[in-house]
């Protein structure tokens, strides 16, 4: 098909200028196209990407290409990535030969890390295993209890792939996002899923700090044999909160055995992480790279229908009558994370059975009335500016000067999205703050950062961090 390239910028600039930039960015920016002779062959970088494109965009696609050629054209998606080969079930796809290689480094390692004899073994620890089978996993963490809005549903989605196909679907599952947004629910509720197929399935949940300890326990039990063999012969590996590993060189060493071994015999490794790969600091570049192997999503922090959905359902399952109003309420003044979410409703049910009283909007109003005013007193535009100023290293008074060069105009809108996401003012009462501005300028500010937020990692990972250090 000639002019397949021509046609395929047309087709970006379309959706580029149809779609949110989050949605471009995930769906269509990572296709390729190749000439495939009689058909258009449209190049995906995994299967769930493919899913996704065939059923939300394939129809306009081809409308697109009818009218560019000018006649009805064949359009075949097509698997293409490096990751795929590391993820598909063929031999031939096994993961690059560097981690055979690597894998084989690791077996003669000097002497004094490897494991001794059993006659060598203290007699102390003899018989005591370095890692517990024990696998931890919340029976009331399942994808039934996850509520799914906008900022999770890719992540739950995928997570759904992985847990009805472990180790072919995407390997390693890789979720980022900030403290108390569901991580540790989702990947558990992975777990439980694939528990529940197969019971005899070794599964393995391990906070990443506690995974650290059976490292060190290894080293002082000289017994890393066993810790090796126990890690490499599972099925599921969950691995929550992997920045703990941060510096921790050997444990990173370790990991990488066991990520390589399992990836190799296509068992699933799944992380979460409060960073995006790439920004977790004082970790090898060859874990990171292996963590973008298969499938990296984000869960977001919920807006504000979310927050209320999360709430009636969490309050259902406590049996508790929760009207919406008050649901309104709790969520329109906790806003930080789910985490907190659920503590302040803990606090009101804990109120009403302590007095007796029925859930009401009044009744939720004075439980939480010192938590609110706590709130409302450390988040002020003053404070929102401070920090943002200190964090991008701007002075203060740049928050209300005319100055519109990039380096002071971004993080002045991010302070101006901040004060909307975490103050009750309304956008003329930001605009005022902000040198007397227009609710224009505030109001597209919002946006713009709401946009940079999901295209841009970085950003999201910023704007998280100045809402955990404002609401702290
Ligand atoms: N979408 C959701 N639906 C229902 N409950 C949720 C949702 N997201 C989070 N929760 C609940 O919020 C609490 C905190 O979630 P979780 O521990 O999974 O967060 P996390 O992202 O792993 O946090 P951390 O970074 O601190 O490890 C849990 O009780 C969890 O059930």
């Amino acid at each position: 098909m000639s002019n397949a390239v021509v046609f395929w910028s047309s087709c970006l600039s379309a959706f580029e200028a149809e779609l949110t930039a989050q949605q471009f960015n995930t769906w269509i920016k990572p296709l390729a196209v190749e000439d495939g002779g009689d058909e258009l062959r449209l190049l995906v970088p995994n299967k769930f990407v493919l899913q996704w494109v065939k059923d939300k965009f394939m129809a306009r696609i081809q409308l697109l290409a009818d009218e560019f050629f000018g006649k009805p054209v064949t359009i075949a998606l097509t698997l293409h990535s490096p990751r795929t080969a590391a993820v598909s079930r063929k031999p031939e796809a096994a993961p690059a030969p560097t981690v055979v290689t690597e894998a084989v480094v690791a077996e003669s390692r000097p002497a004094s890390i490897t494991a001794p004899s059993p006659a060598a073994e203290p007699a102390a620890t003899r018989g005591r295993p370095v890692v517990d089978e024990y696998s931890r996993l919340n029976p009331n963490f399942t994808f039934d209890t996850f509520v799914t809005g906008k900022a999770n549903q890719l992540a739950r989605a995928a997570a759904l792939q992985v847990a009805e196909n472990p180790g072919v679907a995407y390997n390693p599952l890789f979720v980022y996002g900030g403290v108390g947004l569901g991580k540790t629910h989702l990947v558990q509720a992975i777990g439980n899923v694939v528990q529940q197929h197969n019971k005899k399935a070794r599964i393995r949940y391990i906070h990443a700090e506690k995974y650290v300890g059976d490292v060190v326990k290894a080293y002082q039990h000289k017994a890393f044999e066993e810790f090796k063999r126990y890690y490499h012969s599972l099925d599921v590996l969950l691995i929550d909160d992997i920045q703990f590993f941060s510096g921790k060189n050997r444990t990173q060493e370790e990991f990488f055995y066991a990520f390589n071994a399992l990836i190799e015999a296509h068992k699933q490794v799944i992380i979460t992480c409060d960073t995006f790969p790439k920004e977790i600091e004082n970790m090898e570049d060859r874990l990171i790279s292996r963590f973008g192997w298969g499938l990296t999503v984000a869960i977001e922090p919920p807006e504000l229908e979310m927050r209320v959905a999360i709430l009636l359902k969490k309050a259902e399952q406590e049996r508790v009558q929760l009207d919406e109003n008050t649901a309104f309420f709790i969520a329109k003044h906790i806003r930080s994370n789910v985490r907190e979410l659920e503590g302040a409703l803990k606090r009101v049910l804990a109120y009403s059975r302590f007095t007796g009283q029925k859930v009401t909007l009044e009744l939720a109003k004075e439980a939480l009335k010192d938590l609110l005013a706590v709130q409302n007193r450390q988040v002020s535009v003053d404070n929102i500016q401070k920090t943002v100023a200190d964090f991008y290293k701007i002075k203060v008074a740049d928050m209300y000067s005319a100055r519109r060069s990039r380096t002071i105009a971004r993080p002045r809108q991010v302070a101006m999205a901040l004060a909307k996401e975490l103050t009750q003012l309304s956008l003329p009462d930001i605009g005022e703050a902000f040198g007397g501005r227009d609710h224009t300028t505030v109001l597209h500010a919002c946006r713009k950062i709401n946009e940079l937020r999901a295209a841009e990692p970085e950003m999201a990972h910023d704007f998280n961090v100045l809402l955990q250090i404002l609401k702290n």
